[in-house]
């Protein structure tokens, strides 16, 4: 029995941080994916390891899965259908089945992800052999949500092979959970990103099981129906950041200036609810649609000056925005900030110059340009070994 989940990264169009102390926060799935592909062993290999392959970063881990539950068991099994923290005990025992497998020093931000999946392999499928290998068209800590993209196509895969999953529907091959089976890999998936972030509002994780666009505040989701194009420019800085790190600053700084932080976040709350409103709004012609994308472009702004206020932009960031200006266009971070990626509206009227003109700018800084698809498709599977 083999099963390949994807699942989307994401762009968060107004309300990141904010949306951890209890703002509303509005966000995209973009079209590049995570891939997970999951298999056991045939009972005649007498494999008896539990393995994990991350594929583009070439690495290669290893555990006998006795070494697995020797370290786990004594925790108590975890049920698949009722999603469940990982205790700060069990974070220490996760923790030493990571150490004993060498990661290099250069790529020790992956120990957070490699301990999520154990986490979540051992929660939902137990102490049963198997090979779980991973690929990502995202960049990873970047702010394009590569962390809830994991953790949701690997709770997905761990989840369609329990053998308890309703599939929905049909889609060239690929194949979407039933909304049950959504909620449940959501929960999951969270659990997932807290041993990653540290205290993820759940926004990342519950756009890529979903998908499209999403407006979002404590936990509850509502589904928008986008009523404009949307063209985004993302510049990746490649400034390297760590989400959990940019998270505790911004509470570390709303404990020292709780009435100024809560000011900003309410700020935050009605620009994440204008911008859903714009998104959701006809236009009737284009020059409503112009308008729309000037307001749209004016609260992206306002939205990074308040971010800016948080702590977490960036020189990187400062720059982009510079250059962008020069173009009048609109930038704003996305995601945790501190570096990684950066989102331009680019109008639709827009000429394809500017465009390109813009791009050479920033490409000529050391960033690196690309623009996405937004709102497509979130979770899907497949149990064709060749997909
Ligand atoms: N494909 C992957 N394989 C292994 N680990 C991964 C993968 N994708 C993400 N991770 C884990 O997630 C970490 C990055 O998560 P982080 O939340 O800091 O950034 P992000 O999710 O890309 O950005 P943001 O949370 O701002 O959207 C990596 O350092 C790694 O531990
Ligand atoms: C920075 C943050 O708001 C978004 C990260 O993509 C963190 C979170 O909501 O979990
Ligand atoms: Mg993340």
């Amino acid at each position: 029995m083999e099963v390949t989940a994807r699942a989307p990264g994401k762009i968060i169009l107004a309300g990141e941080h904010a949306v951890v102390h209890g703002s509303t926060a509005v966000a995209a799935s973009i079209d590049l994916y995570t891939y997970v592909h999951l298999s056991f062993p045939a009972d005649s290999d007498n494999d008896d390891k539990l393995k994990l392959h991350l594929k583009d970063i070439d690495l290669e881990f290893s555990w006998p899965i006795g070494r697995v539950k020797e370290a786990l068991s004594k925790l108590g099994s975890q049920i698949p259908s009722s999603p469940a923290s990982c205790s700060p005990e069990a974070i220490k025992f996760i923790a030493a089945l990571v150490e004993e497998q060498n990661i290099p020093e250069a790529k020790i931000a992956l120990a957070s992800g490699v301990s999520a999946f154990l986490w979540l392999y051992a929660s939902i499928q137990g102490y049963k052999p198997g090979k779980v290998v991973i690929t990502s068209e995202l960049p990873l800590g970047s702010g394009l949500g590569s962390s809830a993209a994991l953790c949701v196509s690997l709770s997905a895969a761990l989840l369609a092979l329990t053998g308890s999953v309703n599939l929905d529907c049909y889609h060239q091959g690929w194949l979407m959970f039933g909304e049950n089976e959504l909620e449940l890999v959501n929960k999951w998936a969270f659990e997932g990103e807290k041993i990653i972030h540290g205290r993820p509002s759940g926004i990342d994780n519950t756009v890529s099981t979903y998908g499209n666009m999403i407006k979002f505040r404590s936990g509850e989701l509502t589904r928008l129906k986008s009523n404009m194009p949307l063209k985004m420019l993302i510049t990746n800085t490649k400034v390297g950041r760590n989400t959990k790190a940019l998270v505790s600053g911004v509470s570390e700084r709303t404990v020292r200036h709780p009435i100024a932080m809560s000011a900003v976040f309410k700020a935050v709350d009605s620009i994440s609810n204008e911008v859903a409103a714009i998104i959701q709004s006809p236009a009737h012609d284009d020059s409503t649609a112009s308008e729309k994308e000037d307001k749209l472009g004016e609260l992206m702004e306002m939205n990074q000056g308040l971010l800016q206020c948080m702590g977490v932009s960036h020189a990187s960031i400062e720059t982009v925005l510079r250059t962008t200006l020069k173009y009048k266009l609109a930038t704003k971070l996305t995601g945790a900030g501190g570096g990684g990626c950066v989102l331009t509206l680019i109008p639709t009227l827009q000429s394809e110059t500017v465009v390109d003109k813009v791009t050479a700018e920033l490409e000529a800084c050391g960033f690196q340009c690309l623009i996405a698809g937004i709102g497509g498709k979130g979770l899907q599977v497949s149990f064709n070994s060749s997909s």
